[in-house]
């Protein structure tokens, strides 16, 4: 039997910093939504008990690297499952993005092997486990729109935005999310972005005022080092974009738009120079 789950990609309508833990993480207060762009994982189980990974794509690693294998390892050990499974991923979410593409690889993985296993874990626990694996991977388990606190995992469901376009521009570079955490000076922060603002917006369904809000404490860490990230975010805003912020640790820039008409101009302006650009739907 093979059995399918889809694993969307984030965006961070707010990041907040509250301040560097004795752990070494940050205490975040984030404001997450999931956008129609998605990688496939299918799964078999195999008679033999192995971990085997493929992808379609030759750029992520493809053994115990993989967030999707630690999963797979992580279920296997925590409920003594003797089997092995064979997971294919089928890669569109782009690498490193600051979209959560490895996140919510794992994630699906945790949804599809409690299916593919009969373990019958509560949703709950999946996202306990998936916390083990990284920050996103709690919420990546549920997906939705949720306010992220604690280093991520302690979620609060909330309303989703309404129906718009996304444009996501992800420029080539690779930025490491624990090094734009390292360079973070949390306790210098001038400018907190309201989570408040945000949640009443999305209560509202107030397209307008959810543009407005848009914030992330990362935005200028990543922009110091890599300016191309600020020419996307100008360009964009420029080409009609009507909010406009970078997603999670980044490079990846995202311009939320109401309008359909207005997205030929985006997307081409956009191409001139970068040359991955998606054009996809709120996921609500
Ligand atoms: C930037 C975001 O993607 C926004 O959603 C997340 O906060 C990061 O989530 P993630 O990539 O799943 O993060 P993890 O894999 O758990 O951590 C990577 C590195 O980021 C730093 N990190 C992450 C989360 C957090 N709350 N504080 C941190 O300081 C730590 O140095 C950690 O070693
Ligand atoms: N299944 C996977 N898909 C993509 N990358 C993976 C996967 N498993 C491990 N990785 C590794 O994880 C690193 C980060 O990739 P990922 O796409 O998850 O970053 P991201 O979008 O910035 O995530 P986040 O927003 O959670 O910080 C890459 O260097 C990649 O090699």
């Amino acid at each position: 039997m093979k059995i399918y789950e889809k694993a969307s990609a984030k965006i961070n309508l707010v990041l907040d910093v509250l301040r560097k833990r004795e752990d070494g993480f940050h205490e975040v207060e984030m404001i997450m939504t999931m956008v129609d762009l998605a990688d496939r994982l299918e799964m078999e189980e195999l008679p033999r008990d192995t971990i085997i990974i493929s992808s379609q794509v030759g750029y992520i690693p493809l053994d115990e690297k993989n967030l999707a294998f630690q999963a797979a390892r992580l279920i296997k050990d925590r409920y003594d499952v003797r089997k092995g499974v064979y997971i294919h991923l089928d890669k569109k979410i782009p690498v490193a993005a600051g979209l959560a593409g490895g996140s919510s690889d794992a994630a699906a993985a945790l949804r599809g092997l409690n299916r593919l296993w009969k373990l019958g874990i509560p949703e709950e626990e999946l996202r306990v486990l998936g916390a083990e694996l990284g920050s996103d991977v709690p919420y990546c388990v549920t997906g939705g729109t949720a306010i992220a606190r604690g280093r991520g995992e302690l979620l609060e469901h909330i309303d989703n935005p309404p129906q718009c376009w996304v444009v996501l521009a992800k420029p080539p570079i690779n930025v490491s999310t624990a090094d734009v955490y390292g360079r973070l000076r949390a306790n210098e922060l001038k400018h907190h972005p309201s989570i408040p603002n945000m949640r009443d917006a999305l209560a509202r369904g107030s397209f307008n005022d959810i543009c407005e809000g848009l914030g992330n404490v990362l935005e200028d860490v990543t922009l110091e080092v890599h300016p191309e990230v600020q020419q996307i975010k100008e360009s964009m805003i420029r080409l009609g974009a009507d909010g406009v912020l970078m997603s999670g640790s980044g490079p990846t820039v995202f311009g939320l738009v109401s309008k359909e008409a207005k997205l030929p101009r985006i997307y081409n302006g956009l191409r001139g120079f970068c040359k991955e650009v998606y054009v996809v739907r709120m996921l609500t």
